[in-house]
C-alpha cells in the first residue's frame, strides 16, 4: 500500500497581516488551485474571526498534524499553537510576537519528527519581531538556526532564492543596510552561495548543469575597476574558482542589462550582490507567481514573495497566487520525483 503523503505545515505569520486571509482563501479554493494538503499552526479564534470578517464560510477542525491529510478535504486543519489572538487587521500587537515565532518553530519541529513534508511560511513583520528580541534578520536565517538544532549532523547554510516561471534569483547578501554590502561581500561568500544554489538546482529542481549568471556590484561591473574595485578583486576571483569547481558560472555581469527577455534565456539563475539588485527585477517580472525558497537547508521551506500587506488584511482584496504557488512548490520540492 502506498504511504499517505505528509501534509505541509503552514506557519501563521503576522496576525495583523494578510497571512490568515491567504490561508482561508487557499483552503476554500483548494480544488481549483490544485493545492496539496496542509495544516496551519496558529490560533483558531483568529482564523474564525478573519473568516467572518471576509464573509467566508470555512469549516475548521482542531487536529494534530497526523490527522491533517484526512481532515483536509472537509475542513481547514488547525493545530492550535499559542494563546488566543485578537483579530485586528493592520494593527500590530506586541503580545502576538511570541506566537508568530512559536508557529515557525513548531512547524520545523513537525518536519523533524516526520509529521510534515515541508514548511510554508506566511509573511512576518520583521521590525515587529525585532522589538521583542527576535535576533534574526528574517525567516531565512532563523530557519538556518532551527536546522542546526534539529539536524545537528547536517550542514545548514540558508540561501534565499526568489523563483518565478520567468526568473530565478539569489541575493548573496540579504537583509543588511546597503552601506554594509561592500564590506560584507567576500569571495568565499559568493562561492559558497553559488555552490549551494548549483547543488540545490541539481538535486531539488532537476537541472543537470545549472547556468549561473553572477552580477557585478558596481555600475557596468566596475568598468575595468574604474568605477569600484570589488568586481575585479572580489567577484571575478569567485567566478574563476566556481568554474574550476565545475560550476557553470559567468560574469561579473552589468546588472542593468541582465534581466531583459533575451538576456534571461542565457542563464537559469542570477546571483545578485545585494537584496534589491535581484529582488526588484524578480518581483517586477513575477510578483504574483514567484515563490521565496530557502536553499541549503536539510528540509524544504517556501513562502510567498510578498510581505504582510497590512492595508489589505481583512479586506478580501488579496491575490493568493504566490501563496498557492508556494504550497504547490513545497510539495514538489519535498517530493522531487514529481518533477
Ligand atoms: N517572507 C516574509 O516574511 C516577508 C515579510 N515582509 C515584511 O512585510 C512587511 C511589509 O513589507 P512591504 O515592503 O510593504 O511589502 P508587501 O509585499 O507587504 O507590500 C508591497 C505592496 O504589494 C501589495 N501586496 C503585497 N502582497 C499582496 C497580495 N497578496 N495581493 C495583493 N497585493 C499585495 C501591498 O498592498 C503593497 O502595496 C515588512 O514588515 C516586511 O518585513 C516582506 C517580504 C517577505
Ligand atoms: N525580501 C524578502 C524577504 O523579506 C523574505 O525574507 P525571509 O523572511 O524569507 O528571510
Amino acid at each position: 500500500m502506498k504511504p499517505t503523503p505528509l501534509p505541509l505545515a503552514v506557519s501563521m505569520g503576522e496576525p495583523a497581516g494578510i497571512g490568515p486571509d491567504l490561508v482561508l482563501l487557499a483552503w476554500k479554493n483548494r480544488k481549483s488551485l490544485q493545492l496539496p494538503p496542509f495544516y496551519i499552526r496558529g490560533d483558531r479564534a483568529l482564523f474564525e474571526s478573519r473568516a467572518a470578517r471576509l464573509g467566508l464560510n470555512v469549516r475548521m477542525a482542531d487536529i494534530s498534524p497526523e490527522e491533517a491529510v484526512q481532515v483536509f478535504t472537509k475542513s481547514l486543519p488547525i493545530v492550535q499553537t499559542g494563546p488566543i489572538i485578537e483579530d485586528k487587521p493592520g494593527e500590530e500587537q506586541e503580545a502576538t510576537a511570541r506566537s508568530v515565532v512559536m508557529s515557525i518553530e513548531k512547524c520545523v519541529e513537525d518536519i523533524a519528527n516526520g509529521l510534515a513534508a515541508a514548511i510554508v511560511t506566511n509573511p512576518i513583520n520583521k521590525a515587529a519581531l525585532y522589538k521583542t528580541g527576535f535576533s534574526f534578520p528574517g525567516h531565512t536565517e532563523f530557519l538556518g538556526d532551527l536546522a542546526k538544532k534539529h539536524w545537528p549532523d547536517q550542514h545548514a547554510n540558508p540561501v534565499m532564492m526568489i523563483a518565478g516561471p520567468e526568473l530565478m534569483v539569489v541575493p548573496v547578501t540579504i537583509h543588511i543596510p546597503l552601506k554594509d554590502v561592500p564590506d560584507t561581500l567576500k569571495t568565499d561568500l559568493i562561492i559558497e552561495t553559488a555552490r549551494i544554489t548549483a547543488d540545490d538546482l541539481k538535486t531539488r529542481f532537476g537541472y543537470s548543469d545549472p547556468r549561473l549568471a553572477v552580477c557585478g556590484l558596481n555600475p557596468h561591473a566596475g568598468e575595468n575597476a574604474t568605477m569600484g574595485t570589488e568586481d575585479r578583486d572580489v567577484v571575478e576571483p569567485a567566478i574563476k574558482k566556481l568554474i574550476e569547481m565545475g560550476i557553470t558560472a559567468t560574469g561579473p555581469h552589468s546588472a542593468d542589462t541582465l534581466f531583459h527577455a533575451a538576456a534571461r534565456k542565457t542563464y537559469d539563475c542570477v546571483l545578485g550582490m545585494y537584496h534589491d539588485q535581484v529582488l526588484v527585477p524578480a518581483k517586477t517580472i513575477g510578483f504574483d507567481d514567484s515563490v521565496n525558497i530557502t536553499l541549503g537547508l536539510p528540509f524544504v521551506r517556501t513562502s510567498p514573495d510578498h510581505g504582510t500587506a497590512y492595508s489589505l488584511a481583512g479586506t478580501g482584496s488579496v491575490r493568493i497566487d504566490s501563496f498557492a504557488a508556494s504550497l504547490r512548490m513545497a510539495s514538489v520540492l519535498a517530493n522531487p520525483e514529481r518533477l
